[in-house]
């Protein structure tokens, strides 16, 4: 013990004499010594220095090698240790998160320490830097200093922190990063042949869905199956993969149900632009750019692809001048040429190739039009259909719109009506929403009444038009007989004299192909609604 009575000039003096003598020996020792003892001297004090010291450590780098090549586990430890971390140390740095929007993310300054227990077991992890050896003069760019994390445990638990306890590290700073992480959009529209993405922050969670709930439950316990299934995956051989397919006519929640999947699931979202691809390369390369944990989405199928495979053709467009229309074709297949046969080959074989769960997910209107290939199961491992909204559907949009639930003095007035009609949850939704800050939830609703009632007129009115035409079909028959030939039974009359008995004029379109007749009609329902 030190004579507290010294002088400090006394005390740096020892100080100075014990170093002059430590050095005296190891030089004595490094010039007379012959080698083979100085190894072995060597040897021996490591083994006493392990004796004295019974920790051990084990350092993660930033970088890896000489070429700067960033570690994976570096930014994994430093999420894992941003939890805990602010616990225990004294200095915290605060930095922007390269992936999360404006949220700053805190971590360990460097040299400061933490410590953390694992099955009952203590370690402590300790942040540094090594700064690198000089460069030459003429050298331009230093190399930036290098960070680490030093994990220091006692040896007695070396099986255990380096099996679970780093295992566990990893999986948790993973899911911290996957919490942490800003989910992205990405799209390749505009003729763009690559991702370019934008922040996805849609609100849309399946309990604001309006669908039918024990569908719903279904599709959620199979998405959740689905991310929990790795192992399951590797062991049938199986990519981790899965298809769906969401049917149903416009407005009925199509797009916003690919939202809720990506919100529950933390998944990004790839809206793939099949008319924006130039042909099967590029569709392969597009996709296998895609990260895990993502979705695919490609929407309306049916209008990207036709039945053959070749990129769909305007049909509805004529082009009278023959060459010109030629000159339209080859363009557009020069520029086109993703093929159905493209697709399914990629979602079939190469992308098992791509580790990490993807989900794809078509979209179309018209179900029917769609190629069987395209939809068979294994392809399209779930087709849902989203229809019409029914009272079911209301009460989860009222709830979402207005914050109101069942029991109402209105809600029995909206069941009557919403289950006799076809609407859209688009369209109920625009009825509910408040026009005015003034709106209130009882003038949102009377709102929609409103709008179900003119639905129901409607729908009765074309009922009543399809009969009375059908009753008066043969008559009409007989005083058109000059004209045209009834091919079916589809009612028609001449558009050129409105003398139906008070009947409201209908829409119609008449084409002529040789001695054929075909006729299309479209009522006043179809022309109101749209
Ligand atoms: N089932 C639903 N639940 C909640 N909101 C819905 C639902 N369906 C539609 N909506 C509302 O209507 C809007 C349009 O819906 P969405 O774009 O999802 O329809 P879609 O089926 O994808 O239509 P399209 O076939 O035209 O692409 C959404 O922004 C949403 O607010
Ligand atoms: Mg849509």
């Amino acid at each position: 013990m030190m004579n507290p009575m010294r002088s400090m000039p006394e005390t740096w003096g020892t100080v100075g004499s014990a170093l002059l003598t430590f050095i005296f020996f190891q030089d004595m020792i490094r010039r007379y010594c012959p080698r083979e003892l100085r190894r072995y001297l060597e040897k021996w004090s490591i083994k006493v220095s392990g004796f004295l010291n019974p920790y051990i450590s084990i350092s993660i780098h930033e970088y890896l090698g000489n070429h700067l090549k960033p570690h994976e586990a570096y930014p994994i430890v430093e999420a894992y240790l941003s939890v805990n971390s602010s616990k225990d140390a004294k200095r915290l740095k605060a930095e922007m998160g390269k992936d999360n929007g404006n949220k700053l993310m805190l971590s360990m300054d460097e040299y400061q320490k933490t410590t953390d227990e694992f099955n009952g077991v203590k370690v402590s992890w300790i942040s540094g830097k090594s700064s690198p050896p000089p460069r030459p003069m003429l050298s331009y760019f230093p190399d930036p200093d290098k960070k680490y994390y030093k994990l220091k445990f006692h040896r007695q638990y070396k099986e255990m922190i380096t099996g679970s306890y780093l295992e566990h590290v990893m999986k948790t700073g993973k899911e911290i990063q996957a919490r942490n992480k800003q989910r992205k959009l990405y799209t390749n529209g505009h003729n763009k042949s690559c991702w370019s993405h934008i922040v996805f922050e849609h609100p849309a969670t399946f309990n604001t869905l309006a669908m039918d709930s024990t569908k719903k439950e279904e599709i959620i316990e199979d998405l959740l199956t689905f991310s929990k299934s790795k192992d399951f995956y590797a062991r049938i051989g199986k990519a981790w993969k899965r298809g769906y397919l969401l049917y149903g006519p416009p407005g009925t929640g199509k797009s916003t149900m690919i939202a809720a999947m990506a919100n529950l699931l933390d998944y990004d979202v790839y809206d793939l632009e099949l008319t924006s691809v130039k042909d099967n390369t590029e569709l392969r390369r597009l996709l296998t750019e895609t990260t895990s944990k993502s979705i695919v989405v490609i929407e309306d199928i049916d209008c990207s692809l036709d039945l053959t495979g070749q990129r769909k053709k305007n049909k509805n467009k004529k082009t009278t001048d023959e060459s010109e229309k030629r000159k339209k074709d080859t363009k557009e297949e020069s520029v086109s040429k993703v093929t159905l046969s493209g697709l399914l080959n990629f979602i079939d074989g190469l992308w098992s190739a791509c580790a990490g769960e993807r989900l794809i997910v078509f979209t179309t209107n018209y179900v029917n039009k769609l190629d069987p290939a395209l939809t068979r199961r294994g392809r399209m491992d779930k087709h849902i259909e989203l229809s019409y909204c029914k009272y079911e559907g209301f009460k989860v949009l009222a709830k979402n719109y207005l914050e109101i639930e069942a029991p109402h003095p209105l809600f029995p007035k909206v069941e009557a009506l919403i289950e006799e009609v076809e609407i859209t949850p688009a369209d109920v939704a625009e009825s509910l929403m408040p026009k005015s800050a003034k709106d209130g939830p009882a003038k949102c609703l009377l709102n929609l009444i409103h709008t179900l009632e003119k639905c129901k007129e409607l729908k009765d009115r074309n009922q009543q038009d399809r009969s009375f035409e059908f009753v008066k079909e043969e008559s009409k028959i007989k005083k058109l007989n000059h004209v045209m030939v009834a091919r079916s039974w589809e009612p028609f009359y001449d558009s050129s004299k409105e003398d139906y008995d008070g009947l409201p004029p209908v829409k119609k379109t008449v084409t002529m192909t040789g001695l054929e007749l075909k006729i299309e009609r479209r009522f006043r329902l179809e022309t109101e609604t749209h």
